[in-house]
């Protein structure tokens, strides 16, 4: 068996930046950036008032000033403010040449054209110069950034209509199992909802992929070995992969051209764990216990998209930064736990705030057919293999399971 962190190394490996194509600015949300992006203006385009008052000239001091026009945001005075005069303002508003301070129209007492104001009531940090917020031809964002909903507003300030960013890697999601039928669909005698689909489905699109239903297929060789016909970037099995009889997933495969890369990885849930190429196309094989396949899913096929989408780097756990596609964390543990035995173990747990910190108390039931439990998880609790017993406070590596 290898330890989680080779099989994460090899399944990264083994997939590199997909094609690109170039979508409008409405349809870039949460799409991954093939190129870098820059802005085609400065922001703010000109020097423009961060208030509502008059424009004045700093070197006129505290002397009275004419009003000698105004400029509304959008409506630029066309003119110069010269010795004693002022230009009524708004926010927005570009600065009209010859000022260079605004003060604030609470701090003004106004009659007919002229006004009059106490001097610290001019401020020329009341002004937001031409460029604050970012430069014409500033990289806005880079190449593998996922556009978040902040970044949108951002490329829409700087004036970028469309964008490269990379296709969405199909995933084709095939269910493996005689006893599965679709939630809804009459069940067989022994037979169980299919569920795991659902949440992987979810999981592959709330991660830049596009999911594709291979349907549930039956335990048996010729069936499974359908799969060979999928057409995605990557083909994930779920179910099939241990060791009982008609666990075929391996057998099935042994009659097309895939080529394995590993079976079992050190870990808990999750071992039977498989990945290899059928043909030119990768497949993952996640165990059947729903719960081991979603633990799975998360350690490995998001790196594996990732790595299609060309996405930066993750920061991961305080003291390491390595390409996991998962955010590690850290929260001190509530309970005890025994000595690990030479499996990495993924404990379903719970996290809550006290005394200014977060503490993780993993759930007592940890069978991995129990959805319920992992729908209600905030975290996983990692426990390294051979780790010594720990108590109430010691600090624990989590990843946090928000978002999935
Ligand atoms: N003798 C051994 N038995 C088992 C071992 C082992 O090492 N030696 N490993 C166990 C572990 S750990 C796991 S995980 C499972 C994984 O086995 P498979 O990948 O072959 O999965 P199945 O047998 O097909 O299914 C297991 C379980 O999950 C249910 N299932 C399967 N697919 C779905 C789905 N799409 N939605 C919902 N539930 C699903 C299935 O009905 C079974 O109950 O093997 C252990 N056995
Ligand atoms: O690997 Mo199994 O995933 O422990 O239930």
């Amino acid at each position: 068996m290898i330890s989680v962190e080779e099989a994460q190394a090899r399944i990264t490996a083994a997939f590199s930046p997909i094609d690109t194509e170039t979508m409008d600015l409405g349809h870039l949300a949460a799409r991954v950036l093939a190129e870098d992006v820059r802005a085609r203006y400065d922001q703010p385009p000109f020097a423009a008032s961060a208030m509502d008052g008059y424009a004045v000239r700093l070197s006129d001091g505290d002397q009275p000033r004419q009003v000698i026009g105004s400029v509304p945001a959008g409506h630029p005075f066309i003119g110069y403010v010269g010795p004693g005069e002022a230009v009524r303002i708004f926010t927005g508003g570009a600065l009209p040449d010859g000022a260079d301070a605004i003060v604030i129209q609470e701090d003004v007492r106004r009659d007919g054209d002229m006004i009059r104001f106490d001097p610290h009531a001019i401020r020329a940090d009341y002004i937001r110069p031409a460029g604050l917020d970012f430069e014409k031809d500033a990289v806005l964002l880079e190449a593998g950034k996922r556009i978040s909903a902040r970044d949108m507003a951002l490329l829409a300030a700087g004036d970028v209509t469309h964008a490269k960013v990379r296709r969405r890697p199909r995933v084709a999601i095939a269910s493996i199992g005689d006893e599965l039928s679709a939630p809804g669909a009459p069940r067989k005698p022994g037979g169980i909802a299919a569920s795991t689909g659902y949440g992987l489905t979810a999981m592959i699109t709330a991660w830049g992929g596009a999911p594709c239903d291979f349907g549930i297929l039956p335990d048996t060789v010729q069936e499974i070995a359908t799969i060979a016909d999928a057409k995605a970037e990557l083909v994930v099995t779920l179910g099939g992969a241990s060791v009982g009889d008609h666990d075929l997933v391996q057998k099935a495969l042994g009659s097309t051209d895939f080529a394995l890369d590993f079976w079992k990885v050190a870990m808990r849930p999750g071992k039977p764990l498989l990945f290899g190429r059928l043909g030119n196309t990768p497949i993952l094989g996640l165990p059947g216990n729903p719960v081991s396949a979603l633990v799975c899913a998360i350690l490995f096929l998001r790196p594996a998209i990732d790595a299609m989408l060309g996405t930066q780097q993750h920061t991961c756990s305080l003291s390491q930064k390595f390409k996991c596609g998962c955010h590690t964390s850290h929260a001190r543990l509530k309970g005890e736990l025994p000595a690990n035995d030479s499996r990495q173990s993924y404990l379903r747990a719970r996290l809550s705030h006290e005394g200014g910190e977060v503490w993780a108390e993993p759930y007592l039931a940890q069978d991995s057919s129990m959805l319920s439990v992992l729908a209600e998880a905030d975290a996983l609790l990692v426990r390294h293999p051979n780790a010594p017993e720990a108590k109430r406070g010691d600090l624990a590596e989590i990843i946090p399971l928000d978002g999935f």
